[in-house]
């Protein structure tokens, strides 16, 4: 134990052993629904029965917030939800929701159900969210050191934000209960905001406070503002997953009235996590907007576009041509399409391929030159919060080594992130608002109990059992105890082409590692009914879920033969629910009569499974974990190494009785 008082070394286990191999396998975008002809997962002949998890507990403001792959991941690895933005450091709401159990309505109910996973012993916790239905709150004042519990009478979700008094309170870091009601009408729903826990809020408090415009990462741009050009590069709707449209907004604002005189906005359409074709709306909200500037002496216009997958987004490395594109059309104005207005632009690049993958454009003024190439002594911030998708772009706007394409030009520019996006690189060096510290994850812990590990995926996920399950760090804790594997994903393609994508490799080489005995835990990312999923075709991902699960067997044979455990569970909804529903939850209709597919993530729970020969008899899902989430995965993980989880982790799923 070092001076501190703090030591890695976790205690033994009382009842569970040490040294069985564990397989954790992680099913991206892979939900619980109900089965029907848009649940690509129980279209899948060989069909798993899988049970419900609510996403609520990784940590995101509210059940609007869909789970995604980095909150999703960290909450994994980190088994705790990590409360930031002016409460103490560390975890904040677990604290009050065991001593808020009455009023949870969450229940974790072992459902013992005979699957295909059946071989084994095998426990199926069900996570409910029904959240929305909980009876009333009657507490209407503070009752608890840091939570405020409130009964809100008439007043819609949608205004919560807007409340002075609410924001103001999620401003310096509280935690809040609210009940929203109409009237005397019943409960319209009721939820329990963590003090910002993830990246997005970060953000919002920041622009909230006005405290990012007096921060090191916007001072450094500023300076540009005299004679340069701001320019502003980033996803463009509020999906919420990399980027918001309203920070945009507000970004935009305060910079102008901090003296940035010409703007240019490089937009990246999405479709991914918010409608296809949505995307014209959000360019005519922020034309609205840049024409405002503009009467107020701003000059301010979009300056290039195209769509998330096909122009800069890519991530871990997987095509570097992605972010040539962007680079052509951001920075050296240079773009196969030359519009006057970007909705136009829009518009007309529809025709011929959806939002996510409209080709790069550059918007041109009367002449024909492109209205905002990147020049000297211009100023950069890259506007998404999330960092995967921005890395690489992070990479050509800031090292002056760099051999991954030909830049042509590399403007002197000072540039900083929305945040930082690698905290091991320090990448960018500047940034606009300071990163959320996730330390002492389960990965870290398992290396100093000797436990190796072997991780895998193939590169458009393996970031996600890496970097992200390590808290957003890349990089190994000790290389001699750990293995990263990454198999080369297929580029230049989309994936309901190559629905099957990685996944037989993945598998053959987790396989191999366990069978090798080397590594105590072998964890892997499956990422078909993800990738596929978010493509909208629904065959495609039927074929995509049938592959993760042929997969996941390979991996299981491996385990019984080792006599070990599996762990399988995924890291929010995506493949089980393909169209967007209405509120009675029916398919819902465009204008044209046809069914909307919804190409994103989704607000269901997930399946978490365990089993194996090595489970010791008697290991069972606890009853008295009134709220379940991924965060629990992690402690749950380290009993079955036969560890006992710091005790700041969110607490263990399982209990072991005794036969
Ligand atoms: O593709 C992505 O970047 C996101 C959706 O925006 O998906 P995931 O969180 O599963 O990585
Ligand atoms: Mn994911
Ligand atoms: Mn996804």
């Amino acid at each position: 134990m070092g001076s501190s008082g703090f030591s890695w070394k976790l205690e033994d286990h009382p009842k569970l052993p040490k040294g069985k191999i564990l397989a954790m396998v992680v099913l991206d975008g892979w939900g619980e629904a109900n089965p029907n002809k848009y649940n690509c997962i129980h279209g899948a002949p060989d069909k798993w029965r899988l049970v419900r998890a609510h996403g609520k507990a990784v940590g995101l403001p509210t059940e609007d917030d869909m789970g995604n792959s980095e909150v999703g991941h960290n909450a994994l690895g980190a088994g705790r939800i990590f409360a930031q933005g002016g409460s103490p450091k560390g975890r904040l709401a677990p604290n009050i929701v065991e001593s808020q159990e009455s009023s949870r309505a969450c229940h974790l109910d072992p459902v013992l159900t005979p699957t295909p996973l059946r071989h084994h012993r095998c426990f199926w916790p069900r996570l409910s969210n029904d959240d929305y239905s909980r009876r009333p709150l009657n507490a209407t004042c503070v009752v608890l050191p840091r939570i405020v519990q409130f009964v809100i009478e008439d007043l819609g979700l949608s205004s919560l934000r807007r409340c002075p008094l609410l924001s103001f309170l999620m401003g310096i870091g509280l935690s809040l209960q609210i009940s929203v009601r109409a009237g005397s009408t019943p409960l319209l729903a009721s939820f329990i905001y963590f003090a910002p826990p993830n990246l997005a809020k970060l953000v919002d408090l920041a622009l909230d406070s006005g405290k990012i415009y007096d921060g090191e990462g916007f001072s450094y741009i500023k300076e540009s503002f005299a004679t340069g050009t701001l320019h502003l590069i980033g996803l463009l709707s509020d999906g919420g997953v990399h980027s918001r449209l309203d920070q945009l907004q507000l970004l935009l604002k305060g910079a102008s009235e901090r003296g940035a005189k010409r703007i240019r906005v490089h937009i990246l359409t999405d479709g991914r996590d918010v409608l296809d074709g949505s995307s014209v709306g959000f360019v005519e909200i922020l034309e609205n907007d840049l024409s405002k500037l503009r009467e107020k002496g701003v000059d301010a216009q979009i300056a290039s576009g195209g769509g998330r997958m096909y122009v800069t987004m890519d991530r871990y490395e997987n095509d570097w041509g992605v972010v040539k594109r962007g680079w052509d059309a951001q920075v050296l104005g240079e773009a196969p399409h030359k519009f006057k207005s970007a909705v136009e632009a829009v518009k007309k690049l529809r025709e011929g391929a959806n939002d996510q993958y409209l080709p790069p454009f550059v918007i041109v003024d009367e002449s024909g030159k492109a209205v905002g190439p990147v020049v000297d002594g211009d100023a950069v911030v890259t506007l998404n919060f999330r960092a995967d998708r921005m890395v690489m772009l992070a990479k050509a706007l800031e090292y002056e080594d760099f051999d991954k394409f030909d830049r042509v030009r590399f403007p002197k520019i000072r540039y900083a992130g929305m945040l930082e996006y690698d905290g091991e690189l320090k990448l960018p060096s500047k940034y606009l608002v300071s990163p959320p510290e996730i330390e002492r994850t389960s990965g870290e812990y398992l290396v100093h109990n000797g436990v190796s590990t072997f991780a895998c995926s193939e590169t458009v996920k393996f970031g996600h059992v890496t970097f992200f399950w390590n808290g957003n760090r890349s990089g190994y804790f000790n290389s001699d105890m750990e293995e990263y594997v990454e198999i080369p994903s297929d580029s230049g393609i989309t994936f309901n082409v190559k629905p099957k994508m990685k996944a037989l490799e993945i598998s053959e080489k987790a396989r191999d590692a366990i069978l090798s005995r080397k590594y105590l835990q072998v964890r892997v990312n499956l990422p078909n009914s993800d990738m596929v999923g978010h493509t909208g075709d629904i065959d495609a991902t039927v074929v995509a879920c049938k592959a993760a699960d042929e997969a996941v067997k390979m991996i299981l044979d491996a385990i019984e033969q080792v006599g070990g455990i599996y762990v399988v569970t995924a890291d929010h909804g995506n493949a089980e629910d393909m169209v967007k529903r209405n509120k009675k939850g029916e398919p819902q209709l465009d204008k044209n009569g046809q069914i909307q597919i919804l190409t994103s993530h989704t607000l269901e729970p997930v399946p978490l499974a365990i089993g194996g020969p090595g489970l010791a008899p008697g290991v069972r899902f606890r009853k008295d974990v009134p709220d379940g989430g991924l965060a629990n995965v992690a402690a749950t993980v380290m009993n079955l190494h036969g560890l006992v989880a710091p005790t700041d982790y969110e607490t263990t799923l399982i209990e072991v009785v005794d036969n």
